[in-house]
């Protein structure tokens, strides 16, 4: 299944149906955007699906409404892993630019492309010689270089997440970001590494050592949450105690696991703790040869944004490059806690010697 199950949904379900389909399964706010001709044309020439929603907040008396636009890129990787490195990242590089330049058009403010973006994601293989080359340096490495110009020139942020080398030769699954004004802002580590089926990243890099980073950029209080962190709930929960407004998800994963819990664990997430999450996936086929033995993984893009008030956009296509551009108002984050008294009612105390009784037995 190529499309996703959101569109699908659209086109089978009458008028009257769809509109109460959308309002109980997406939730009151999911609006759609007036997207420019010039990006449709744009999306159509290159290949790749742009889709827009924005989710609204209330008018306040006495804050002005912080209305931001955000986007997601989901990518496949364009030449054959066989080509040589820097042939695979530049080819990358070329098809980025060109969705960047929507992005940018369309006003989008905070950007976010999918876990480890300018490279295969060759963790699968279990080789580490051969793919060195794609390891690079979270401040200067050709990535950021490359990114750094389009934050810049349109006054974006940019996360980029990307397989670092730092300067002792050690890697790490890291997300950079860098400010409106192109320059380095910060990075966080990757905190949970999966050891599940073919995805054995601990014998590549260690868990990471950058804690819950919030990164205070122009326009929001952002954090990321990397890949398979997403299956854990006190990762999210300390981002938001540290005072994320959105927790961008960019991952690379399979349906074989979990593709059930991908609309699931942002969107709960971002209801549990009061900010936006923009989940971001990879998409399409990677082929390894690995001791004359192939290789194949494919991931299902699928790529969505969730509102605290749990809605949720469609998302994206399972097989085909995407940008989706949100808008969001930042205020309504302290709405829906007001609404619902989550911060009020919150039993941090209460938890504090539960969670250190298990520390203290785990084994
Ligand atoms: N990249 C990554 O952490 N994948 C693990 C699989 C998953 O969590 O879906």
């Amino acid at each position: 299944m190529d499309r996703s199950l959101d569109k699908i949904l659209k086109e089978k379900l009458s008028d009257i149906n769809l509109s109460e389909f959308n309002k109980i399964y997406y939730g009151s706010a999911n609006c759609e955007l007036n997207l420019k001709d010039a990006t449709k044309c744009a999306s159509e020439i290159h290949n790749f699906e742009v889709d827009g929603y924005s989710f609204k907040a209330a008018r306040e008396e006495l804050r002005e409404p912080r209305i931001i636009r955000l986007g997601l890129i989901q990518h496949s990787i364009v030449l054959s892993t066989d080509k040589s490195i820097n042939e695979q990242r530049l080819a990358i590089f070329d098809k980025v630019r060109k969705i960047i330049e929507v992005a940018a058009s369309e006003g989008v403010r905070i950007l976010c492309l999918q876990e480890t973006w300018s490279m295969p994601f060759f963790l699968c293989t279990r080789e580490k010689e051969a793919w060195s080359g794609f390891a690079e340096s979270a401040k200067e490495g050709p990535s950021t270089r490359f990114l750094s110009e389009f934050a810049k020139k349109y006054e974006m942020v940019i996360i980029s997440p990307i397989l670092e080398i730092d300067e002792n030769g050690v890697w790490w699954n890291t997300a950079v970001v860098i400010n409106e004004k192109g320059e380095y802002l910060g990075k966080h580590r990757k905190n949970h590494l999966p050891s599940v089926g073919s995805f054995n990243e601990t014998s590549y890099y260690s868990p990471g050592n950058t804690g819950h980073p919030i990164f205070q950029t122009k326009y929001a209080k952002i954090a990321v949450n990397i890949c398979y962190g997403r299956h854990h709930a006190l990762n999210w929960l300390m981002f938001g105690l540290n005072g994320a407004e959105i927790v961008f998800n960019p991952s690379a994963t399979i349906s074989e696991f979990g593709e059930s819990f991908w609309g699931i664990e942002a969107r709960n997430a971002a209801i549990a703790n009061g900010f936006f999450t923009c989940s971001v996936n990879r998409v399409g086929t990677e082929m390894f040869t690995v001791n004359d033995k192939e290789i194949t993984r494919s991931y299902y893009g699928s790529s969505y944004v969730t509102a605290p008030d749990g809605s949720r956009t469609p998302m994206l296509s399972r097989s085909k490059d995407g940008l989706l551009i949100m808008e969001i108002d930042l205020n309504l984050s302290r709405q829906v806690k007001d609404r619902w008294g989550f911060n009020m009612t919150s039993r941090l105390d209460v938890y504090v010697e539960c969670l250190q009784n298990a520390t203290e037995n785990a084994i």
